[in-house]
């Protein structure tokens, strides 16, 4: 079973507005849309659609942690979340017909005791895997993570920010950042493929045992300790980006859940995330056939 760790989870609001958005004037729309979100929920969702077994937890509070909790428990995604006094944050995403415009709060503060609180669901429910996924909230420091992965002897994975990275001590099975997070974690630039392949076998070869790293419309690469794999991104049409990166990890763990080798994964992955950009916000597309056509899909080695 796969348990999500989302330490800072979000509602996430999308508008889509038919024309550009001007200073200092109003825009109007008819569209608004709801959806739980936050970087592990979002894997959550994607693998129930996979039919993976997961839980969500993490800290949700006030009435945007209500509304989190029941729009899963509604939507089927198995939870399990602590609660804390602050209000869970809205996240806004912003779609005109030429760009994609994203805000996202820093959230609510979280207190040291609440700490002990996530460890002791993870183990309860004694996952082969946890991932921890998004943005750190105010009052939680980088030794969170290394305290979860050392807790129990399940594989633990993490999507995190760069900066995050470069503070861990633990073992990690897997780590998976965007090509900007891969670029703050080794305090260098990436500006070609070539930049990314070298990029994601030096963050491999500083202790996880695999990188993936997405790289959006240029497809995704995957370090492990034999290869560095390279996957380009599915011709699709792009309704928004938001959670791309949640739905590429969601298809490298289902298919490694079922015993997929890597060059598999990695296809899944990129698979999940070309459907998943189909859609506008955090929204679950179907996903019931995305794997069928994925031998088909090239995967070489750098
Ligand atoms: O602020 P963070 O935690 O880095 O990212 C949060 C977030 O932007 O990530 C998800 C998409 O990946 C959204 O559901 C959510 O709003």
């Amino acid at each position: 079973m796969i348990l999500t760790v989302t330490l800072n989870p979000a509602v996430d609001h999308t508008l889509q507005l038919e024309d550009e958005l001007t200073p200092d004037t109003v825009a109007r729309t008819d569209s608004a849309q709801f959806d739980p979100g936050g970087k592990g929920i979002n894997v959550s969702k994607y693998l129930v659609s996979l039919d993976v077994e997961t839980v969500a937890t993490g800290y949700v509070g006030d009435f945007l942690g209500r509304f989190l909790q029941e729009e899963l428990t509604a939507r089927d995604i198995p939870n399990d979340f602590v609660e804390i006094s602050g209000c869970t944050r809205l996240n806004t995403t912003v779609l005109t017909p030429q760009s994609e415009f994203k805000i996202n709060q820093n959230g609510p503060t979280v207190d040291e005791m609440a700490v002990e609180s996530i460890v002791e669901t993870i183990e309860r429910y004694e996952p082969e895997t946890v991932v921890v996924a998004g943005s750190l909230p105010p009052g939680v420091g980088p030794e969170i993570l290394d305290r979860i992965a050392d807790a129990g002897s399940w594989d633990t994975v993490v999507d995190v920010g760069g900066d995050v990275l470069r503070k861990l001590d633990a073992e990690y099975a897997l780590c998976k950042p965007n090509r900007e997070e891969l670029a703050a974690a080794l305090g260098e630039e990436i500006e070609s493929l070539d930049d990314a392949f070298a990029a994601t076998r030096s963050l491999q070869e500083r202790g996880f045992e695999r990188v993936v790293t997405s790289l959006g419309g240029d497809g995704a690469i995957m370090a492990t300790p034999d290869a560095v794999l390279y996957t380009p991104a599915l011709d699709v049409d792009v309704v928004d980006t938001v959670g791309a990166g949640d739905a590429l990890l969601s298809g490298v763990l289902a298919d490694r859940e079922r015993g997929g080798s890597d060059e598999s994964a990695l296809r899944a992955g990129v698979a999940v995330a070309s459907r998943v950009v189909s859609v506008s916000g955090t929204s679950v597309p179907p996903l019931d056939d995305v794997l069928d056509h994925v031998d088909e899909m090239r995967v070489t080695a750098h």
